[in-house]
């Protein structure tokens, strides 16, 4: 039988601080730049859960050194790339779209898989897009495998990333060991969450890494080496949003720690949401501080950037009364699961009137009633959920185990946060 969670329900306004684990998108950056260099790295506060694991299991696999510090940290030895390997990439868009061009590089076959669902997520144009720049493939969607000589002549490659930033990401990040470097040029719609894209190009500059920056359609990253560096992890601001969002649902006060005053990190960006929604929000150096309205406002809020936020968003905008617009995250179809159509439903469920269009939800919340809230193996899902257990008593999450993916150990944390109120 499928686990079923019991969502705790707030009993009152939650006052808690909660720490919370390493960015998932840094962590895996920084292992794969770890890999590509010329020298030792140490990460420190990386996030250890299943996206990451899977991300140092591929590299491993690929003939890196990535062994535990006494502390919790990561210490990565790279070493002659070279199959035969075999790679999981799980569900993680970073592993399936930033280790196929750094297998590109290793001599040898390097065969790459996954879940059933990373099978339906695009990918395509990252492997066409390796393919053109001198490396031999076969397949255009897992399973496939990289038939690595060793080299990769690089050069111009023209692509459309408007289904996902990591295409983009994924080529800056080997860029600067393919013969030529890479230019990655973009033709299409706006591409989404250009932050991250943004992290990877600050990333690669932090290692030495010369990269030429023109705007949302362009990015050259020229050949050379890449530093190996010793980097502190920032906490993962957008696994933050449950907990503060569990501030904004329940005219609480929840403060995280160790938020960063400057970041690429998309989550960032849920200060200014929060707001929207009514919250009153103070950085200061003790962390970001999160304190809920007496009740939450309806908002119309564009997540283009920040697409990852959108499940949290949908979760307060269901307990908002009236209606909220979230736009610009067509492409969150293509995520862990079509999250538009799951929150659709899920939230429809209990009670809330939802609609799709054709980039975003229109969501009318107000009076929601419990029921059995679906996870569809979606970390964010899952954690929407919970947010909506905390007002709605009698929520039943199923699969919480799924957030694994990014948080180990979200269930703890979130009764750990409500008994500290
Ligand atoms: O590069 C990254 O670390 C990420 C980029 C974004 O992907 P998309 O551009 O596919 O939305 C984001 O949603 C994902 O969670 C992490
Ligand atoms: C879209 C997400 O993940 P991934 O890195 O698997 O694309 C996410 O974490 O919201």
């Amino acid at each position: 039988m499928t686990d079923m969670w019991a969502a705790p329900a707030a009993s009152g306004p939650v006052r808690a601080t909660v720490a919370v684990p390493g960015s998932k998108s840094i962590t895996n950056r920084a292992l794969v730049l770890a890999a590509l260099a010329d020298g030792p790295s140490t990460l420190r506060d990386p996030l250890r859960s299943r996206d990451t694991e899977l991300m140092a299991g591929a590299l491993r696999a690929l003939g890196t050194g990535i062994t535990d510090g006494a502390d919790g940290s990561w210490h990565v030895v790279p070493g002659p790339l070279r199959g035969p390997a075999a790679v999981d990439c799980g569900l993680a868009g970073t592993v399936m779209r930033f280790v196929p061009p750094v297998a590109a590089l290793a001599a040898g076959d390097v065969d790459f898989d996954g879940d059933p669902r990373a099978r339906e997520r695009p990918l395509g144009t990252v492997l066409d897009a390796v393919r053109s720049l001198g490396a031999d493939i076969t397949g255009s969607a897992l399973p496939f495998t990289v038939r690595g000589t060793g080299r990769v002549a690089g050069g111009t490659v023209t692509i459309d990333a408007s289904a996902s930033s990591q295409f983009v990401s994924g080529l800056l990040l080997s860029g600067a060991c393919f013969e030529a470097g890479v230019h990655v040029v973009h033709e299409g719609s706006p591409v989404p969450s250009l932050p991250h894209i943004d992290m990877t190009v600050s990333m690669l500059r932090t290692a030495g890494v010369r990269v030429d920056d023109h705007g949302p359609r362009s990015w050259r990253v020229h050949p050379g080496p890449v530093a190996g560096v010793d980097t502190a992890v920032e906490p993962d601001l957008s696994n933050a949003t449950p907990f503060l969002a569990a501030a904004a649902a329940t005219s609480g006060t929840v403060t995280v720690p160790g938020w960063p005053s400057s970041t690429t990190q998309a989550g960032d960006a849920f200060r200014g949401i929060l707001t929207e929604f009514g919250a009153q929000v103070r950085l200061t150096g003790d962390g970001l501080t999160v304190r809920g309205a007496e009740a939450l406002r309806p908002v119309d809020v564009d997540l283009h950037d920040v697409g990852e936020l959108a499940p949290t968003a949908a979760a307060l905008a269901a307990l908002a009364r009236g209606r909220s617009r979230l736009r610009g995250i067509a492409h969150l179809r293509g995520h862990e699961t079509d999250r538009l159509a799951a929150l659709q439903h899920e939230l429809g469920a209990m009670g809330a009137q939802v609609e799709q269009t054709a980039d975003g939800l229109l969501i009318d919340g107000g009076e929601l009633t419990p029921s059995t809230w679906h996870s569809y193996a979606d970390h964010r899902m899952a954690t929407a959920g919970a947010i909506l257990g905390l007002a709605v008593p009698g929520v039943l999450v199923e699969d919480i185990g799924t957030t694994a993916k990014t948080i180990p150990d979200f269930p703890g944390m979130w009764s750990a946060m409500l008994e500290a109120a």
